[in-house]
């Protein structure tokens, strides 16, 4: 196994031990004890919370009432995303802080892929009677943490009971009323293709962790970027900022200055292959990758794939190096950013990925259509499908625990 002690093994009993009377579990508590010690976790919690640290500064009437009130800068932006037991996590990694950071993360991303400012969450919760009160607690407060990273409040949410857990967010955000906002639409013919924070990352701690059943210790080379990728994947930290400095690259940050250049924007949860089609089809465009810079940005990951393919015992049947592309390619929940925009916007601490080229939709790499796998995440495939839940090379590795 992974030396990384963040990597636990797949058949391993969830994070928190159930039944002890130290952890008292949901049923026990019920649902008025549960909601008491998830409101006592977020700091908006109660009428009047306006100027609590961490709650938000618009927050009027936060958790604890009917709704929620809060102040709306401009036009008012929602998304919704849940992570499900066995589709999006499995029990044996269950790490509660984590799981809520890693759900604040994929709904704050898609507000900030608007080219929003986040203002708000609400968390809706559903599990086992006897799942203990301390799992849901550990959610709620990286939920508030991930929230907080982002300048936003947990608003609310709502509970019941589930045969698996599940994660169910609605993020609010605001628009300023002078600015457009950052559509899959916009990308045109010679604009250049960027990526904010990065992208394939999460997709390689999935594989480490859906590899972690077998013993094998990292190498030197490996353990700080195997630990990186599997907090990557349990607890991704997108850069929303990353979002501010593309609209300064723009010139829509400028006081006053409403009209400034278009650009596309998505976040990457899906895979960038995968996502840069939903550009191109919205735009009419080809998006054309280059694959030197894919390259560059799989190298860290090329040690990981290495461990990777010796731990399945795929070695050397399948080059590391074209697996680490394969991430970068196809793996989702980075939530990083991919934004088209006219060539004289240069977004600080950008990547520079691609350009847009006219023609039918698709994604090409290099001028062609991409080999190292062109899928990235579907929910409701059926088993048969063959590919693995990566798409990555090698035998289906779904496992539900
Ligand atoms: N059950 C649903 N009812 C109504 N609209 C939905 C539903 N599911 C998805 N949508 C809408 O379809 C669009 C695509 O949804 P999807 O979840 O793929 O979002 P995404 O931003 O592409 O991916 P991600 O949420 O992973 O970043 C979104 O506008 C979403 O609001
Ligand atoms: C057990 C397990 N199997 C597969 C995955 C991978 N995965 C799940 S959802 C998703 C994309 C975003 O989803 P959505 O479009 O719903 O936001 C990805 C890449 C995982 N994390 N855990
Ligand atoms: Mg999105």
């Amino acid at each position: 196994m992974c030396s990384d002690r963040r990597v636990p093994a797949r058949s391993s009993a969830p994070a928190s031990p159930s039944q002890s009377s130290a952890e008292p579990t949901l049923a026990e508590l019920g649902e008025d004890g549960v909601l008491a010690r998830i409101l006592a976790r977020i700091p908006s919690a109660g009428a009047g919370a306006e100027g609590v640290p961490g709650a938000g500064a618009a927050v009027e009437v936060g958790p604890g009432d009917d709704a929620a009130v809060t102040a709306l800068p401009g036009r008012l932006v929602s998304s919704a995303d849940m992570l499900v037991e066995g589709e999006d996590f499995l029990r044996g990694w269950l790490d509660p802080r984590r799981l809520g950071v890693k759900a604040g993360a994929q709904n704050l991303a898609d507000i900030c892929a608007m080219g929003a400012v986040p203002t708000g969450l609400l968390l809706s919760l559903a599990a086992p009677g006897d799942t203990p009160a301390a799992v849901l607690e550990g959610i709620v407060e990286g939920l508030v943490e991930e929230a907080g990273r982002a300048g936003a409040a947990v608003l609310g949410g709502d509970l019941s009971g589930a045969g698996q857990l599940v994660v169910a967010v609605t993020s609010l955000g605001g628009l300023d009323p002078r600015l457009p906002a950052l559509t899959r639409d916009a990308a045109r013919p010679g604009d250049v293709l960027w990526l904010g924070g990065r992208t394939g990352w999460a997709a390689a701690g999935l594989d480490l962790l859906l590899a972690s059943g077998a013993a094998l210790p990292c190498t030197p080379e490996c353990a700080a970027c195997c630990a990186e990728a599997v907090e990557a994947q349990r607890a991704p930290r997108p850069d929303y900022p990353a979002v501010d400095r593309l609209r300064e690259a723009l010139g829509h940050a400028r006081e006053g200055a409403g009209h400034g250049r278009r650009a596309a924007l998505i976040d990457l949860s899906d895979g960038l292959h995968s996502d840069a089609g939903r550009i191109a089809r919205a735009s009419g465009a080809v998006l054309d990758l280059d694959g030197e810079a894919l390259r560059a940005l799989a190298g860290p990951l090329v040690p990981v794939a290495a461990h990777v393919l010796a731990v399945r015992g795929d070695i050397p049947a399948t080059d590391p190096a074209a697996l680490a592309l394969h991430w970068v390619l196809t793996g989702g929940e980075d939530h990083g950013f991919l934004a088209a925009a006219p060539p004289e916007a240069v977004p600080v601490g950008w990547a520079r990925i691609g350009r847009v080229l006219p023609g039918e939709p698709e994604v090409r790499v290099d001028g062609a259509p991409a080999v190292h796998g062109t899928g990235g995440f579907r929910h409701f495939r059926a088993p048969e499908d063959g590919e693995d839940v990566t798409g990555a090379p090698g035998p289906r590795r779904r496992d539900r625990a």
